[in-house]
């Protein structure tokens, strides 16, 4: 069963509250929250604070994807805000085995991610300390870019690796290129720009119907 986790970056931010409550309607399995530091990435989001104030706005999955610099410093407040699961990426902590057993210590799901141009050996040996691995299939800091396509290679290696760990894929997902990470071994599907620019269940639907 594969699951969907739209990214409300691409929400209209001036009724973020409603946005949560249409996109979990229209059939979201996770809400994925992108967390930008204009360090880590060359854009800015939002923090812990606007995730608690749409915290009660959603029963699903609060999947935190954190895009900043030495995450293990906010691990506790992204937790206190209700972050269900929290990823942090491989290039953005020192102490990457110490940061997931932080996570872990919080009785939550821990994920890493890796960005396009970094290889899977990478994370290969804390995988069996964690639940999901995020595959960026674009350079991360903004929604709408074009699907990497190197990233299918990736997936494929990390699901030799583990035939039961949860692989998410962020970025240009679409109709099309979900066939394709399904076929590489993914299960969660990140995607913004491909939900929010149509009707939210008729673009959920169609791509869990692939
Ligand atoms: O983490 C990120 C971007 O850094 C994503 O979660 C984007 O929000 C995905 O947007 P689309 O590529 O689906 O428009
Ligand atoms: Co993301």
């Amino acid at each position: 069963m594969i699951k969907i986790a739209p990214s409300i970056l691409s929400a209209d931010f001036s009724k973020l509250g409603e946005e949560v409550i249409q996109i979990s309607k229209a059939g979201a399995d996770y809400i994925h929250i992108d967390v930008m530091d204009g360090n880590f990435v060359p854009n800015i989001t939002f923090g812990p604070a606007v995730i608690k104030s749409i915290r009660d706005k959603s029963d699903k999955i609060f999947d935190v994807h954190l895009m900043i610099d030495a995450p293990e410093r906010y691990l506790q407040n992204f937790y206190d805000a209700g972050a269900d699961i929290i990823t942090v990426h491989v290039e953005a902590t020192k102490h990457l085995h110490r940061t997931i057993q932080m996570i872990k210590s919080l009785g939550i799901k821990a994920g890493v991610s890796i960005n396009p141009a970094t290889p899977v050996e990478m994370i290969k040996y804390v995988l069996s300390e964690i639940d999901m691995v995020l595959v960026m299939s674009v350079n991360p800091g903004f929604g709408g870019q074009k699907f990497i396509n190197s990233s299918l290679e990736k997936i494929k290696e990390i699901r030799t690796l583990s035939k039961t760990i949860d692989i998410q894929v962020d970025g240009g997902i679409n109709k099309d290129t979900i066939k394709q990470c399904i076929s590489a071994g993914a299960n969660i599907f990140v995607a913004g720009s491909y939900i929010f620019s149509g009707d939210y269940k008729e673009r959920i639907n169609s791509l869990k119907e692939v």
